[in-house]
């Protein structure tokens, strides 16, 4: 099977700084890779290099074999690549529902369709009760969700993940990763950035590490977690306590 996402050799450098140096990856279609790393490794930059909110110095992006590279995000979006924001921004007067159907209707000019498929993704997320809402007034796991069901109205080809699981406490979490584990089951391919381990265990199916920049272990869920490598780059600090 050929790879749906391919990254080559990326490299980005800040003031002289290499936030990422030299790292590539591919994804396979219905697989899902998480990407972990202490702080300051080097995922966020990594994300938006990929996912075109960077203009990358060097490597490629390519998506189902399509040089993707430095193109603009909204053209990555379009041709499949979607991301969530770690910090949401919904059109907050808006409600949920409206806030979909604008998501839904990148896809289809149809604004019958747009919310057609809106109303398919919020009972998908478990958002039907707040449909009706202005998005403001959302709590934090509710703009989460909305966060993926804007994502999912778009019909991603790769939905790309950053931190979903931040700033919800532990109970609000698991209803997150159950439905992130429905995504997948449902095939899905995905690429997540995430703190929290027991989550990155649950769902990945492969594991990137990063550390100031670099690749330094890609495997398995079981085989990077005994990795000495990334033991030894997580010493002096906890992955997420509940982790
Ligand atoms: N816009 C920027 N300007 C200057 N330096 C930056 C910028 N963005 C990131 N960096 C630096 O690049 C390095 C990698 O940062 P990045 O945010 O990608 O790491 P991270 O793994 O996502 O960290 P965290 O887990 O804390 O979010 C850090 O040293 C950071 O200070």
């Amino acid at each position: 099977m050929s790879p749906l996402l391919s990254v080559r050799g990326i490299t980005k450098s800040f003031r002289g700084l290499r936030a990422v140096d030299d790292v590539g990856f591919d994804v396979e279609p219905g697989t899902v890779m998480g990407v972990i790393g202490p702080n300051g490794a080097g995922k966020s930059t990594l994300f938006a290099s990929v996912s075109g909110g960077l203009r990358v110095d060097a490597g490629t992006v390519a998506l189902d074999g399509t040089d993707i590279t430095r193109w603009p995000d909204h053209r990555v979006a379009r041709a499949g690549l979607v991301r969530t924001f770690q910090l949401m921004r919904p059109f907050g007067t808006m409600t949920v529902l409206d806030n979909v159907a604008v998501a839904a209707a990148s896809r289809t000019a149809d604004t019958g369709r747009a919310y057609e498929r809106a109303h398919e993704v919020i009972e998908r997320v478990g958002l039907e009760r707040y449909r009706d809402q202005a998005s403001a007034e959302l709590p934090t796991a509710g703009l989460k969700r909305l966060e993926l069901a804007r994502a999912l109205a778009t019909s991603p080809r790769v939905l790309m993940l950053d931190e979903v699981l931040a700033g919800l406490v532990p109970s609000e979490r698991e209803p997150v990763v159950d439905l992130l584990a429905e995504l997948r089951d449902g095939g899905l391919t995905m690429v997540f950035v995430e703190h929290v381990m027991t989550a990155v265990m649950r769902l990945s199916d492969h594991v990137l590490v990063l550390d100031r920049g670099r690749v330094i272990a890609h495997g398995t869920p079981a085989e990077v977690v005994e990795d000495p490598r990334v033991v030894e780059a997580y010493l002096g600090e906890r992955p997420d306590a509940d982790g």
